[in-house]
C-alpha cells in the first residue's frame, strides 16, 4: 500500500518504521515546511494519508487531503469541536476519514473495561471517580484526547455525572480529569473509584509509542478501499 505521511515529527517517524516493516510504501511525507507537496503526483498517488500533526493544523491537512480525494487516517487530537464538518465531509462529500484518539490496542481494552466497570459503579453510589493522565512536556492540549474518550466513556455510563472538568471539580456531577505534564512519558491514564472504605485504580501506561504507531499503520490497511466515518470499534469491535 502507498501511504502519505502528513507529520514528520515524533509520531510521524514512528509510523513509516513501522510502515516499512509491514511491507508498505512511504509515497510522500509532508510536513512544515514543504505544504506545496499536497498538490504533487506523490500526494495524490497515496491509496491512504496518515496525518499526526498539532490541534491548529488538522483541519487544514484534512481539508487538502479531501480535495484530492485521498483517505485520511488521523489521530491528532485537540480539534475535535470541528468534529461535524470533517463527519459532513465523509457522509455527504463521499470522502473516508478514521479517527482514533488513541490507536494503540491496549487503550481501546482500557476503554472497553473502563466503560463496563462505570456500569458496574452506577450501582454502587458510595464511590467517587476520578481520572488522571501523564504525558511528556511537549504535548500542547490537555486533557489528552484519551482522556476525553475515557470520561466520556463514563459519563455515558454513570448517570451521577454530567461533564468532565480540567483540574477541580466544583460538584458531585462534575468528573475531574488532572493532567500532568512530567519528562518524556508516552502517555498514562488512570481511573480511579474511591469510597471510604477503598480505592479501585485502573491504569493503561504506555511503554513507547509503538502500540499508538502500529494502530494508525493497522487503521491505514483497515481503510484501504472503504468509505464514511471510521473508528477503533469498527476495526476491533471491542463495542461495550
Ligand atoms: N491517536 C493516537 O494514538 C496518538 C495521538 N497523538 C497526537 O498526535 C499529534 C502529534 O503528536 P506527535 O507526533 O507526538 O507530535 P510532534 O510535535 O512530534 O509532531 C508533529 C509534527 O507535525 C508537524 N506539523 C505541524 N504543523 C504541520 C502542518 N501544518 N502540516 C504538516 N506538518 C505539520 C510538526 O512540525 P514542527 O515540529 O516543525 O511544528 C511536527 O513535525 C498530537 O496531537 C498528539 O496528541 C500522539 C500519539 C498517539
Ligand atoms: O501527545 C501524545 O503523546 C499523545 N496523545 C494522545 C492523546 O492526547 O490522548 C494519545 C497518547 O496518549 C499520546
Amino acid at each position: 500500500m502507498k501511504i502519505a505521511l502528513i507529520g514528520y515529527g515524533k509520531m510521524g517517524r514512528e509510523i513509516e518504521k513501522i510502515a516499512l516493516e509491514r511491507g508498505h510504501e512511504i509515497a510522500c511525507i509532508i510536513d512544515v515546511n514543504n505544504p506545496e507537496k499536497f498538490d504533487s503526483p506523490e500526494f495524490r498517488s497515496a491509496d491512504v494519508a496518515i496525518e499526526f500533526t498539532s490541534p491548529e493544523s488538522a483541519l487544514h491537512n484534512y481539508r487538502k487531503a479531501f480535495a484530492a480525494n485521498i483517505p485520511v487516517v488521523s489521530g491528532t487530537t485537540g480539534w475535535l469541536e470541528r468534529l461535524d464538518e470533517v463527519k459532513a465531509a465523509c457522509e455527504n462529500g463521499g470522502q473516508t476519514f478514521f479517527y482514533a484518539s488513541n490507536f494503540s490496542l491496549g487503550v481501546n481494552i482500557f476503554f472497553a473495561l473502563s466503560n463496563y466497570l462505570a456500569r458496574i459503579m452506577n450501582r454502587f453510589s458510595d464511590y467517587d471517580v476520578k481520572m488522571e493522565e501523564t504525558h511528556h512536556i511537549h504535548k500542547l492540549d490537555a486533557p489528552s484526547g484519551t482522556a476525553i474518550t475515557l470520561a466520556e466513556g463514563i459519563l455515558e455510563n454513570l448517570e451521577r455525572k454530567d461533564r468532565w472538568v480540567l483540574d477541580k471539580a466544583n460538584g458531585n456531577d462534575e468528573l475531574q480529569i488532572k493532567a500532568f505534564r512530567e519528562g518524556e512519558v508516552p502517555g498514562i491514564h488512570t481511573v480511579v473509584y474511591e469510597s471510604d472504605a477503598d480505592i479501585i485504580r485502573i491504569t493503561h501506561d504506555a511503554k513507547s509509542r509503538k502500540g499508538f504507531a502500529l494502530g494508525a499503520v493497522l487503521a491505514a490497511e483497515f481503510t484501504k478501499g472503504k468509505k464514511g466515518f471510521l473508528g477503533m470499534n469498527d476495526m476491533l469491535d471491542l463495542q461495550s
